[in-house]
């Protein structure tokens, strides 16, 4: 306990080995008499201040998945379910189970101290002996708070669990139950011991706790820095400190730490095998998918929307010159529309996983890579078939041709461009320190693909120091494949030299315009009619470079953030 800035959270930190970057630590820290280092994180757990949970999840889903992430390889499944039944009577969650956690302030979901017992059940999944709590009562009522600091109570007293817990204005009822109370001052020990020998130590140094007030909130404001008098206080908490390290209590706490240097065996956690954590994640992030109407639904309706508006646009073109204008056109939108809503809705969702990634890394409950890949996993069944709802609900209003081969290409041409899309969509959200900066770079980008991409500048236009970019553009790749699976085809053998003229009539065009075959088409985009199959190389290899560009990115970034 302490004012704030007398060092609670750089105390956690330090015990658990995080957030250490630009602070000089002095000393030794031991678990069972021995030094671990990082090793910690494998004997205790760590329930944070800020709960993070997926909120379209049930209590019982969550606590389903984090025990196939945390229980170590070879627990059955029997055994698995029971230890989530167990935690769950523990924590009082049985009522609860089958309701949505909910996002605070968003969605409703269960109550804060809910909220807060599933955060101890999920650090609790595989038993832990020791558990660092920061601030656990932070937020609830003055009935919740009671609630919660039992549970940790009735972990120390029935589990034997070793609780070492930052606290924030308790009320006396919650602080009675603290059986040892850390005072911390300016980064210093105020006072070590039980309650009692606190409220008794304080009044020796003339500190004497006034009649009906609460002893944690009067010591609190004794240790306090207020900045109208900060001086006085300064050196009020210097001469505590010192007071403290000539006391009884000191000496007994020298005693103590001279105990705990006698080597004791402990049996650190380990994590699941590689294929669970994989497995778990993938399942968590599609449960998450499916049950959140701004991915799943609404991307099918707006594909199928889209689908149905090209397909009303473009409705049954003429084999002419006007027609091959739709045509192109069509093919063009296909790709902006794979486009677009597909990279902007993964930055829109994406974000919110940072903050519980680094955390359940920092907890090295899983690799950055299982996450990496279980997202890529799960974003691909949803980025595959809108992609044919789009084509399906387009393709045979359009007038392409009625052939099995066609259209089977056109629709895998369109899920290669989406799996692309979607690749740059996650590497630059898993690069980006922030959305906002992923959607300043995403935008230009998209511009200089699409422009570079056949239709607005002829491919072997371009100046040889600028056309370069058309390589690393799937709307270049994708374009000219769709251009020449529909173009290619006997449909388009001949196509009528005939256009609507300035009165609105059809009428012949002049031969040097005219494009007379679905080949000309191709060859005056400088496409290559080989080359249908070879784009499609070369977008799943482009797919394959940006994930590893935004894995290295994302790694960067997660340990940068430590
Ligand atoms: N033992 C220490 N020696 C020197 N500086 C320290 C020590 N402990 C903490 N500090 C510094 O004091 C500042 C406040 O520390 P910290 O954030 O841990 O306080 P806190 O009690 O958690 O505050 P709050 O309740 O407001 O979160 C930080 O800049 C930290 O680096």
């Amino acid at each position: 306990m302490g004012a704030s800035g007398a060092g609670k959270t750089t105390l956690l930190n330090t015990l658990l080995q995080r957030n250490l970057k630009g602070l000089d630590v002095e000393g030794e820290i031991l678990v069972n008499g021995q030094n671990i280092g990082k090793g910690v994180t494998s004997v205790s757990a760590y329930v944070q201040q800020e709960d993070l949970f997926m909120g379209t999840l049930t209590v019982k889903e969550h606590l389903d998945i984090q025990a196939k992430l945390r229980l170590p390889p070879g627990t059955s499944k029997t055994e698995r379910e029971k230890r989530v039944d167990e935690v769950m009577k523990e924590m009082l969650l049985e009522k609860p189970k089958n309701s949505r956690i909910g996002i605070p302030g968003i969605k409703k979901g269960i109550s804060g101290g809910e909220m807060k017992r599933l955060a101890f059940a999920t650090e609790m999944i595989n038993n832990p002996p020791i558990i660092f709590c920061d601030e656990p009562t932070t937020g609830l009522d003055s009935h919740m708070s009671l609630q919660v600091v039992k549970t940790l109570e009735a972990m120390a007293l029935e589990k034997g669990k070793t609780i070492i817990c930052t606290i924030h204005q308790p009320s006396s009822e919650v602080f009675e139950i603290f059986d040892k109370v850390v005072f911390l001052a300016q980064g210093r020990i105020a006072f070590h011991g039980a309650i009692d020998e606190a409220i008794h130590h304080f009044s020796s140094c003339g500190y004497q706790v006034p009649d009906h007030t609460n002893p944690a909130d009067y010591f609190i404001d004794t240790l306090a820095i207020r900045p109208s008098e900060a001086e006085t206080c300064k050196k009020r908490c210097q001469d505590l400190c010192d007071q403290f390290e000539k006391s009884v209590y000191h000496e007994r706490l020298l005693k103590l730490m001279d105990q705990t240097k006698e080597v004791r065996s402990m049996t650190p956690h380990h994590s699941a095998s590689y294929f669970t954590l994989l497995m778990a994640l993938f399942h968590r992030y599609m449960l998450d998918n499916i049950r959140n109407p701004a991915i799943m639904k609404a991307k099918l309706i707006q594909k199928l929307f889209m689908g149905l508006f090209i397909g009303l646009l473009f409705y049954q073109l003429d084999v002419d010159q006007d027609g091959l204008t739709g045509y192109k056109g069509a093919l063009f939108y296909y790709i902006s529309e794979l486009t677009y809503s597909t990279i902007f809705g993964i930055q829109a969702f994406m974000p919110a996983d940072y903050p519980p990634l680094v955390r359940e890394y920092d907890d090295r409950i899983y690799p950055i890579s299982a996450y990496y890949i279980a997202k890529i996993l799960s974003f691909l069944p949803i980025f595959t078939v809108d992609g044919i709802v789009l084509v399906l609900s387009s393709y045979f209003f359009v007038g392409f041709p009625i052939s099995f081969w066609t259209f089977l290409r056109q629709m895998f041409t369109c899920m290669i461009i989406e799996w692309n899309v979607a690749a740059l969509g996650i590497a630059v959200c898993a690069t980006a320190p922030s959305y906002a900066i992923a959607v300043t770079v995403t935008g230009p980008l998209l511009t200089v693909f699409s422009l570079t991409g056949g239709l607005f500048t002829n491919v072997s236009e371009m100046h040889a120091w600028i056309s370069w970019v058309q390589y690393l553009s799937w709307f270049r790749y994708g374009y000219e494949s769709l251009v020449v699976n529909q173009f290619e085809h006997e449909k388009f053998a001949n196509i009528t030299c005939q256009g609507m003229d300035l009165n609105g009539m059809k009428a012949r065009v002049p031969d040097s315009i005219c494009e007379e075959s679905g080949s000309t088409v191709v060859r005056n985009f400088s496409f290559n009619a080989d080359n249908l199959y070879t784009n499609w190389m070369a977008m799943i290899y482009l797919t394959i470079v940006i994930y590893v560009i935004g894995y290295v990115g994302l790694v960067r970034r997660v340990i940068a953030n430590r």
